[in-house]
């Protein structure tokens, strides 16, 4: 059975994948079966007759173990908008179940799986639900990407208290440097260190070349022997 990891992050467009990727790729070449999961995605592309999403095609680049898209990314929305509305204009009632029933299907196939949410803590998925609400029923460890830009201090502890509510560990949390003019930086990364109890795991400098990194080796290995059960 996979340890999990539930990835966040601080708003959309922050890092999450680059972070996800990075991941995948660090346990990967740690030696460590892993897979993505992307549950939900809204802003896929058509190729051919498949809507293709690129956070999934990121995951994919990095892992080391193959699945079927159906279980990898169950639900795929064409309009880059908030998934409720996405779903809703689909005619599609995404069901908490059934991506529980392929996480854990997932979570047979591999040592590792990271899943990305879509957007923020509480970006909705349904009228009903939200992306803490999957998180919640998926019962992982979560990892915070704080995309460090200016407002991140307060987004970060918004993040951070709202998953604490949900009795969540937080595994750890990614410095991304998202806007490389932030100004500032180290103050800001020193405030969130002071206030942020869960291990800093990376810091993720500004780089076309992100998501095609590996996170480092040391991290990797916190988290496997912090989360292996
Ligand atoms: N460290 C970085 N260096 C350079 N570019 C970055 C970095 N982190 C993120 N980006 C860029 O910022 C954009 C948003 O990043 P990303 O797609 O990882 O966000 P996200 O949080 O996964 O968004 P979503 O909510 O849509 O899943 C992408 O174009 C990505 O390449
Ligand atoms: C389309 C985008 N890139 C993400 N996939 C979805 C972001 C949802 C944000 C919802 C919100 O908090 O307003
Ligand atoms: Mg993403």
């Amino acid at each position: 059975m996979a340890i999990r990891f539930f990835i966040t992050g601080t708003d959309t467009d922050i890092g999450k994948t680059v972070a996800s990727s990075q991941l995948i790729r660090g346990f990967s070449n740690c030696g460590h079966k892993t897979l993505g999961m992307k549950p939900i995605a809204s802003g896929c592309m058509l190729s051919g007759d498949i809507l293709v999403n690129s956070d999934v095609e990121s995951h994919r680049l990095a892992s080391n173990v193959e699945a079927d898209i159906e279980l990898i990314n169950p639900y795929r929305f064409a309009p880059a908008v908030s998934p409720h509305l996405a779903a809703r204009d689909a005619n599609v009632e995404i069901s908490l179940p059934h991506l529980l029933e392929c996480a854990q299907q997932l979570s047979q196939m591999a040592d590792v799986l990271v899943i990305e949410g879509a957007g923020g803590w509480y970006a909705p998925i349904s009228e009903q639900y939200t992306i803490a609400d999957l998180a919640t029923e998926l019962a992982a460890p979560v990892i915070v990407v704080v995309g460090m830009r200016l407002g991140c201090l307060n987004h970060a502890q918004l993040t951070i208290d709202a998953i604490s509510q949900r009795g969540l560990v937080i595994a750890g949390w990614i410095a991304n440097r998202v806007d490389p003019a932030f100004k500032r930086y180290e103050d800001n990364l020193a405030y969130l260190k002071q206030r942020i109890a869960a291990p800093l795991l990376a810091e993720l400098e500004y780089d076309d070349n992100a998501l095609n990194m590996a996170l480092n080796t040391s991290s990797i290995e916190l988290l496997i022997t912090n989360h292996a059960s």
